[in-house]
């Protein structure tokens, strides 16, 4: 038994192929530890399963063989202790925005006055203040991936699974997003687990960084990326030691991605 706060042992995922036939083995026995309070970027090809592995984390889906913990307990049905940040915002659009944020407090039973507390701090942490009437469709998407965020981070989960939360973004608003995660994530003390296809986000916001192959898939590698923080996420050169991180990191998935026949 480790210390991790989310652990995954001998994973496999197999899916019922569509057309019939054999079933489809997407993940072939992946180990993963994340410790408390690491954030914990997974980099891999499309369709290698890093989706999967978050949807196990949040008891969604159950692994074919192995076992997914969360504080040492098998995650075995929905996991409410962790939060949820997809690709899209997915806030409802009848709702105000501080609605959106209130939701899950309301579904814990919290009181109003604490309620009111915690969505304004969580708006504030955003950067949201004063857009609290606003409906998502008055929003851009960066605010309303803010918004999504501010609603998973309002109930202080003790994890915080995020799927390439940042694709969709602007490479402007991206960065400002990346700078406000890597503060909130140190000011929240979360446990994250990340996933993304950018090599540079992964370096500039992660602990570590858990390489997958393509499917049936396999941990190739986990880099600890020991560069100072916080990191400048809008100079990534500029902070000491990237290049090679982001090299250890590129050495091993470039074999991943086709281009071994290119000299550069
Ligand atoms: N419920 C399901 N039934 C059948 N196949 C599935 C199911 N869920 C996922 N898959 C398959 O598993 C594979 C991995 O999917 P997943 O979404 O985890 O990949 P990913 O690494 O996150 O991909 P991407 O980087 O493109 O988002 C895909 O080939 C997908 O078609």
């Amino acid at each position: 038994m480790t210390d991790a706060v989310l652990s995954f042992n001998d994973i496999r995922q197999e899916f019922p192929a569509p057309s019939g036939g054999p079933r489809v083995r997407v993940i072939d026995g992946i180990d993963l530890d994340v410790g408390g309070g690491k954030f914990v970027a997974v980099i891999g090809p499309s369709g290698c399963g890093k989706s999967t592995l978050l949807q196990m984390a949040a008891g969604l889906l159950a692994p074919t063989r192995g076992i997914v913990r969360h504080r040492g307990t098998v995650i075995d049905a929905v996991n409410r202790e962790v939060g949820f940040v997809p690709q899209q915002a997915q806030l409802f659009p009848w709702k105000t925005l501080a609605e959106n944020v209130e939701l899950p407090l309301l579904l814990r039973g919290i009181a109003a006055a604490e309620r009111r507390e915690r969505v304004a701090s969580a708006l504030d942490a955003v950067g949201l203040a004063g857009f609290e009437q606003y409906f998502p469709n008055q929003l851009s998407g960066g605010m309303q991936k803010r918004g999504s965020i501010a609603r998973t981070l309002v109930y202080r989960p003790d994890v915080i699974l995020m799927d390439e939360p940042f694709g969709a973004l602007d490479a402007q608003t991206r960065m400002v997003m990346q700078d406000d995660l890597q503060r909130q994530s140190r000011d929240a003390g979360a446990t994250i687990l990340f996933v993304t296809h950018d090599i540079t986000e992964a370096v500039l916001l992660a602990d570590n960084v858990a390489i997958m192959s393509q499917r049936p898939s396999t941990l190739l590698a986990n880099i600890a990326i020991d560069l100072p923080r916080p990191r400048n996420v809008f100079e990534p050169f500029k902070n000491l030691g990237f290049d090679a991180a982001y090299d250890a990191v590129w050495s091993v998935f470039r074999s991943q991605i086709g281009i071994r026949q290119r000299t550069h």
